[in-house]
C-alpha cells in the first residue's frame, strides 16, 4: 500500500506518475520552433503544471500526516527517512527544506516505478511467448526455494537463470529507451564524428540492445546468451538500460533487484497462462514509445496459485 493511501488516492497518484512520464516524453513543437513557446499550442506546459501540482499536493499531505503523527502503516519509509535524517534539527549537519524533500520524492517515484514495472511486464510477456524459458525458470526457482516459503532478496544470487532472464529483458526492453538527454561539456571526436561543446546528446539504448553488430540474433529472446558471459548492466556499453558513467541511474541496484524479486515471486507463486486459449504466437508485443517504453496494450494472463496452503 503506497504510504498507507486509500485506494483511490493511490490510483490518482499512479496516474499522475504515468502522466508525468508521458508528458516528459512528448514531442513539443516549441523545442524546435522557439516562437511557439509563447503559446503552449499543444497544452503540454499547462498539463505538466497541473500534474506536478497534483503530485506536490500528494507529498505535502503525506508529509503533514507524518508530522501530525497520523500514519496508517507502521513500517518506516522514504518520507520518515527524509524528515528524520535531513529535516530540521537533525544531527547530520545537512538540512533539506520541504520543497527539496518533495522534489527528491518525485524523482524517486517518477524514475523508479514505471521503469521497473514496465520491465517486469515485458519479461512476463516474453516468458508467456517463450513457454520453454518460462518452464526452465520456474523449475529453477521452485527447486531452489521449495513451496513452503516466499522467495526473498537473499535468494537472488542462487538463481542464475533468473539473472540471465532479467538481463535479456533489460536488453530488449530498456525502461527508458533514450536514457535522459545529456550535453557535451567540451568538443569531442567520437568514432570520426565531431561533437561540438553544448550539443544535446540522445543515446538510443533500445537500438543498442538490438544492434546485430553487438548481438547474435538480436531480436530473439534467448537468456542463454548470457551463459559464461560477464556482460551486465553498467559494465558493458552494449547493455545500458541504466545509462553509464557519472550520470547513470543511481537506483540501478534497487531497480534491478526489484525487477528480479518481483519476476521471481510471480513465477514462484503462480503458474501463468494466456487467457481464452490464446497461443504464444498471438500475444502482441507492440510498444508505446515515450520517455519510458511500456506495452501498448496491457498484458492479460491467468494465474494459478502453486504455493503450499498458508504461505501467501
Ligand atoms: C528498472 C528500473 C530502472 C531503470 C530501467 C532506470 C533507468 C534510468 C535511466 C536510463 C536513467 C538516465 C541515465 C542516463 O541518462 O545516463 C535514470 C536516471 C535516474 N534514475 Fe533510474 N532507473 C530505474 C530505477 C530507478 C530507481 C528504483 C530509482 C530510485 C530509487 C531511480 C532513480 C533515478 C534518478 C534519481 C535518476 C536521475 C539521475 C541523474 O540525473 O543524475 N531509478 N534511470
Amino acid at each position: 500500500m503506497l504510504f498507507g493511501c486509500r485506494l483511490e488516492e493511490s490510483a490518482s497518484f499512479n496516474k499522475a506518475v504515468k502522466d508525468v512520464i508521458a508528458l516528459a516524453g512528448a514531442i513539443n513543437i516549441a523545442d524546435f520552433i522557439p516562437f511557439f513557446r509563447l503559446f503552449d499550442v499543444q497544452g503540454l506546459v499547462r498539463r505538466m503544471k497541473e500534474t506536478s501540482n497534483l503530485m506536490d499536493e500528494f507529498f505535502e499531505r503525506k508529509i503533514e500526516e507524518r508530522l501530525r503523527g497520523g500514519r496508517v502503516v507502521q513500517q518506516e519509509d522514504f518520507i520518515d527517512f527524509f524528515l528524520e535524517t535531513l529535516g530540521k534539527n537533525n544531527s547530520t549537519g545537512i538540512t533539506l527544506d520541504r520543497d527539496s524533500i518533495k522534489g527528491i520524492l518525485m524523482d524517486l517515484f517518477v524514475g523508479g516505478i514505471d521503469t521497473a514495472l514496465s520491465t517486469v511486464e515485458w519479461i512476463m510477456s516474453e516468458l508467456l511467448k517463450h513457454p520453454k524459458v518460462m518452464k526452465k525458470l520456474r523449475k529453477e526457482i521452485r527447486s531452489t526455494i521449495g513451496l513452503d516459503r516466499l522467495v526473498n532478496e537473499s535468494d537472488l544470487p542462487k538463481l542464475e537463470y533468473l539473472n540471465m532472464v532479467v538481463k535479456e529483458g533489460f536488453r530488449l526492453h530498456p525502461g527508458a529507451p533514450l536514457l535522459a538527454a545529456h550535453k557535451a561539456l567540451e568538443d569531442q571526436e567520437v568514432m570520426g564524428y565531431h561533437i561540438s561543446k553544448n550539443t544535446r546528446i540522445v543515446i538510443n539504448a533500445w537500438a543498442i540492445g538490438r544492434d546485430p553488430e553487438a548481438w547474435k540474433d538480436p531480436e530473439e529472446f534467448v537468456p542463454e546468451r548470457f551463459i559464461d558471459s560477464k556482460v551486465d548492466c553498467g559494465n558493458d556499453l552494449r547493455m545500458i538500460p541504466f545509462g553509464s558513467g557519472r550520470r547513470k541511474c543511481p537506483g540501478m541496484l534497487v531497480g534491478s533487484r526489484l525487477v528480479s524479486i518481483v519476476t521471481a515471486q510471480l513465477l514462484h507463486c503462480f503458474d501463468w497462462e494466456l487467457p481464452n486459449g490464446m497461443s504464444p504466437e498471438e500475444l502482441d508485443m507492440e510498444e508505446e514509445f515515450g520517455l519510458s517504453l511500456p506495452r501498448k496494450n496491457n498484458l492479460f494472463a491467468v494465474p494459478t496459485c502453486r504455493l503450499h496452503h498458508g504461505v501467501l
